[in-house]
C-alpha cells in the first residue's frame, strides 16, 4: 500500500473513532471530580443483583452500539461479508469498549464514569462480580499508564476489531489484508509520535483483553443461570446477541 493510502487510512480511522466516541475526552475530564455521594453509592449498593446487572447491561449496550458504529466506518469493514462483520463484532466489541473505558477512568481515585458521575468498585458491589470489577479496574489503570493519544487509541481499537484469528471467519484473507494495512498505520503513527516502544506494549494488552472478556461472559453465564427471566425478558437484545 502506498504511503498516501496509509495516511488516508490513518486519518479515516481516527475520524471514525472521534465521531463515535460517545463522550469526548474533554467532557469526561470536566466531569472527573463529580463523584457519587454516600447516599447515591448506598442506593446502588441496595439494588438487587438482577436490578444492577440490568442497569449495567443497558449502559454497556449503549457503549457497544457506539463501537458498532465505529467498526462500520473503518474502511473495508462494510466490504466484508455480513457474517464476518457479525463475527468480528461479536468477539471484538467488548474488547474495544474496555479499551475505550480507560478514557473514563480517574486513576487518582480509582473511579469510573457511570450514570453521569464517577464511582469506585464499591458502586458495583451488588453485581456479585468483585473479581471482574477488580480486573476491569486494573486493566483500565494499565491502559491509562500508556497515556495513549486519541489517535493511538483509535488505531489500536481498529486492530482489536479487525482480527483475522477470530473463529469461523469466512474470508480470513480479506480480514488479514485489512489488518496488515492497519498495522502499517499504527507503526507509521508511533514512529511519527516517536513512541515505537508503545507497539509491543499495546500488543501485550490484547491477551489481557481476551481474558477480561471471557471473565465477563463467564459472569454473565453465572448470572443468567440464577436470573434467566431477567436476561430473557429485560436485557437489551444486542447485549444478548453479542454475549450469550
Ligand atoms: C466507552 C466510551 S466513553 O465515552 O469513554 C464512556 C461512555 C459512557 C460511560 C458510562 C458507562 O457506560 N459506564 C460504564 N461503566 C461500567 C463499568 C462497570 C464496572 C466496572 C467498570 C466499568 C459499565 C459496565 O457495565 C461494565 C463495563 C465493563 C465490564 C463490566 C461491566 C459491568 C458488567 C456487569 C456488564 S458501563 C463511560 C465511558
Amino acid at each position: 500500500p502506498s504511503l498516501l493510502h496509509i495516511e488516508e487510512l490513518c486519518d479515516s480511522v481516527v475520524r471514525s473513532h472521534r465521531d463515535t466516541s460517545q463522550f469526548r475526552l474533554e467532557e469526561l475530564q470536566a466531569l472527573r471530580w463529580k463523584l457519587f455521594s454516600r447516599e447515591e453509592i448506598h442506593a446502588y449498593q441496595s439494588k438487587s443483583v438482577d436490578e444492577m446487572w440490568q442497569h449495567c447491561a443497558v449502559r454497556l449496550t449503549e457503549a457497544v452500539q457506539y463501537v458498532v458504529e465505529f467498526a462500520k466506518r473503518i474502511p473495508g469493514f462494510r466490504g466484508l461479508g455480513q457474517n464476518d462483520q457479525i463475527t468480528l463484532l461479536k468477539t471484538g466489541s467488548m474488547e474495544v469498549v474496555l479499551v475505550r473505558m480507560s478514557r473514563c477512568f480517574n486513576t487518582e481515585n480509582s473511579t469510573v464514569f457511570f450514570d453521569g458521575k464517577f464511582g469506585s468498585t464499591e458502586l458495583f458491589k451488588s453485581l456479585g462480580c468483585g473479581d471482574l470489577m477488580v480486573a476491569v479496574f486494573d486493566f483500565a489503570h494499565s491502559v491509562c499508564a500508556l497515556r495513549l493519544t486519541e489517535q493511538q487509541m483509535a488505531l489500536f481499537s481498529s486492530l482489536v476489531l479487525i482480527n483475522p484469528d477470530r473463529p469461523c471467519l469466512e474470508d480470513r484473507g480479506r480480514v488479514h489484508r485489512m489488518r496488515r494495512d492497519l498495522e502499517v498505520c499504527l507503526s507509521h503513527m508511533l514512529r511519527r509520535d516517536n513512541q515505537e516502544s508503545l507497539q509491543h506494549k499495546l500488543y501485550q494488552k490484547v491477551s489481557v483483553l481476551r481474558s477480561l472478556c471471557s471473565l465477563h461472559v463467564e459472569k454473565l453465564h453465572w448470572f443468567s443461570q440464577c436470573y434467566p427471566l431477567t436476561v430473557h425478558s429485560v436485557f437489551p437484545p444486542l447485549y444478548k446477541e453479542l454475549f450469550t
